[in-house]
């Protein structure tokens, strides 16, 4: 992407996807830790949406203990108009930079990004986030973004890009993972999603294994979204996230991976996810958030 190019912020205060609260804040944290400031510093034109309005918890009625799409309605409203926003902002020609909030909303972003053409899908985390109602050993919607794009999962989520599948499985990496519930690793390992899991980062190193995954994701043909989940990094690095699992990837992997996305040049959209200010240390995971953004999006040491 040109570095004089537009690029609009839009904030999702959403936490009824996530079984924690907290994620809700996530994108007042990664504004106040400079986002605006540095990507204008970088030479974006940037233009700040504010936050989708979304419900809080507190006013909405609770879901049973036993549901299986903890709320379905209220998630399925605000990944509507996110993808409403999104889909205009890319019509517009402008990038979009999605800030959450809980996964669950890149249902939203990635298939309002995706309407009216085909696109990759890079699937950064700790999680597969490839469970459906059937699977989930949580009823957590935050658990489920990626089968519902790949077209499983509740009708009323897996059709907001206009065609289901909003991603082509064969056009969809995902790397990192290290932490996935017993059914939805059966149907991982039945799917046609290209998998690289934190063994193959350790065995192979984060430039070859994001050289494959890049490759895979380009070979959609207008481009590609990223979808980055904090927690995919080391907890000890970035602890303020909402699921924290041990043995994740570096500050220096996550650089180098999304330095790597930057020089590909295909780009299209992205979201940055699970950021959680009640458990972070002095806002640390956040900063990490607006700095490995920066590396996506063109910045370079030299
Ligand atoms: N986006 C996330 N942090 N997802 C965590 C998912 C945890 C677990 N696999 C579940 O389905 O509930
Ligand atoms: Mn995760
Ligand atoms: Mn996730």
């Amino acid at each position: 992407m040109k570095t004089d190019a537009t690029i609009t912020i839009i904030g999702v205060p959403l936490d009824l996807g996530a079984g924690r609260r907290g994620v809700d804040m996530g994108p007042s944290a990664i504004r106040y830790a400079g986002l605006s400031r540095r990507l204008a510093e970088l030479g974006y034109q940037v233009i700040d949406y504010g936050n989708l309005v979304t419900p809080m918890v507190e006013t909405i009625p609770l879901p049973p203990p036993d549901a299986r799409l903890r709320y379905l309605e209220p998630i399925t409203e605000v990944c509507e108009r996110l993808a409403d926003q999104v889909a205009k902002v890319v019509r517009q020609g402008i990038t979009p930079l999605i800030l959450g909030g809980d996964h669950s909303l890149t249902i939203g972003s990635a298939s309002g990004s995706a309407r009216g053409r085909r696109l990759g899908l890079l699937w950064i985390d700790a999680h597969a986030d490839f469970n459906d109602e059937h699977t989930t050993p949580s009823g957590n919607i935050h658990g489920m973004p990626l089968a519902v794009l790949t077209g499983r999962g509740h009708p009323r989520l897996t059709g907001l890009a206009g065609r289901v599948p909003a991603f082509d499985p064969a056009h969809v990496a995902l790397v990192a993972v290290r932490d996935l519930d017993p059914l939805e690793r059966e149907a991982l390992r039945a799917s046609p999603i290209s998998v690289f899991t934190m063994h193959d980062i350790d065995r192979r190193g984060m430039a070859a294994v994001m050289e494959q995954a890049l490759t895979v994701v380009t070979t959609a043909p207008d481009g590609f979204h990223l979808s980055f989940d904090l927690d995919v990094v080391d907890p000890r690095t970035a602890p303020g996230v909402g699921t924290p699992v041990s043995g994740g990837i570096s500050r220096r992997e996550a650089h180098l991976a999304m330095e790597l996305i930057a020089e590909r040049g295909a780009l299209q959209s992205l979201d940055v996810v699970e950021v959680n200010p009640i458990l972070d240390e002095r806002n640390a995971t956040a900063e990490l958030a607006v700095e490995l953004v920066l590396s996506a999006l063109g910045k370079r040491i030299l």
